[in-house]
């Protein structure tokens, strides 16, 4: 199949961070033919529904950017829903792609699908080489199932279904709520909110997670956009490719930029009650440069652009539940 600017393309979770970026990137490119339903419109936890919303809306393309997602306190302490929500959604997206015949898939994943201790960087190949890191192994352990899923379809039917693993992600529309949040958002409040409240005339403490030893990737989630619009423009020889920069830093480190962004001079705390989790998750992003992508905003850049997308949004962030 030739995918063109008026295929019909479903993009699940397309008001997430990741939804929305794949959203604006097909929309900027003149992809005209877009399908989008909430959480509300259309639970992708129901069977039924999944299969009614194929049989009406006939995509092509399927592109999965919904999940229950969170960092690393609301991964280890719901381990339920992180793995039974994310099999439910993807499982139901999936199976009914390939019933409706579906022709191409894109099946997002996170970097903690690989083995705690696996050499670094990561390649795609030490996949189930060895034990999870504890904190995510729910969540991973749904991921690993999506992409063996696709990869089951790639290899029985000969479609055109892939998965690409992003490291951690950061931008526009992310999760600010300091419960559920990923890092780089959180330590942007954080600073930003201590940075306003002062007291005896200096900026307030802020108190963050863990040691600050672990180190981790970020990409702006436009570039991960731009990858997702690449590999659905292109047919990849694989199924399964790590997406992200090839570069990391210590978590002290990014504070450290973080706090110069934004301009906090008050004083850091680490509270080590919190989990650091994996001590390193480095992506190798060879695989996915070999196919024709990198990765372009640089982490300074990406998290000045998200800093300012903060102050314009922050009075109508909503409080995640769980
Ligand atoms: N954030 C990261 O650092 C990161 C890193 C690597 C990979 N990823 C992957 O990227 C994808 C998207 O993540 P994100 O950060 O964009 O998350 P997000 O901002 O929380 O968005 C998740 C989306 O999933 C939808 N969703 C959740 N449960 C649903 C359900 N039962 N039925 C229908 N829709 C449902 C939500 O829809 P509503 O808004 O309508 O409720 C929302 O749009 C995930 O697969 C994640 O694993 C994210
Ligand atoms: C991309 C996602 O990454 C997630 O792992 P993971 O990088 O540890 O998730 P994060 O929540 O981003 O945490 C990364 C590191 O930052 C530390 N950290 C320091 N301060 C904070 C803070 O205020 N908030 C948060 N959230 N962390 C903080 C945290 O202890 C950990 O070592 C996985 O749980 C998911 O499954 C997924 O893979």
């Amino acid at each position: 199949m030739t995918i063109n600017h008026h295929s019909r393309i479903y993009i699940a979770g397309h008001r997430g961070m990741v939804g929305s970026a794949i959203w604006r990137a097909l929309e900027a490119k003149g992809y005209s033919n877009l399908i989008g339903k909430t959480s509300a419109e259309l639970d992708l936890r129901n069977q039924k529904a999944v299969s009614d919303f194929f049989q009406t809306e006939k995509p092509e393309v399927v592109i999965d950017a919904a999940a229950r997602v969170g960092g690393i306190l609301a991964n280890n302490e719901y381990p339920y829903p992180f793995l039974m929500e994310n099999l439910q959604i993807q499982n139901n997206l999936i199976d009914y792609s390939l019933k409706a015949d579906v022709k191409k898939f894109i099946f997002l994943g996170s970097s903690c699908i690989y083995p705690k201790l696996a050499p670094q960087p990561l390649k795609e190949e030490y996949l189930l080489t060895g034990p999870l890191e504890p904190t995510n192994e729910w969540y991973a352990v749904a991921k690993i199932t999506g992409v063996k899923a696709c990869e089951a379809i790639r290899k029985q039917f000969g479609k055109d279904y892939i998965s690409l693993m992003p490291t951690n992600l950061y931008g526009p529309y992310d999760n600010f709520d300091l419960k559920t949040s990923h890092v780089l958002p959180a330590m942007i409040r954080k600073f930003h909110e201590a940075k306003q409240s002062t007291v005896d005339g200096r900026q307030s403490t802020v108190s963050l997670w863990g040691s600050g030893t672990p180190m981790r990737e970020f990409l702006f989630v436009e570039d991960l956009a731009d990858a997702v619009v690449f590999a659905l423009e292109n047919k990849f020889e694989d199924n399964l490719y790590n997406v992200g920069t090839g570069a990391d830093l210590t978590i002290r480190e990014l504070a450290e930029l973080i706090q110069k962004t934004v301009g906090h001079a008050g004083e850091i705390i680490w509270d080590s009650s919190k989990p650091d989790g994996t001590p390193r998750k480095l992506m190798d992003v060879s695989k996915m440069e070999k196919a024709g992508w990198k990765a372009k905003v640089g982490l300074e850049e990406g998290i000045k652009r998200t800093y300012v997308w903060f102050l314009e949004h922050q009075d109508s962030f909503k409080e995640v539940k769980i």
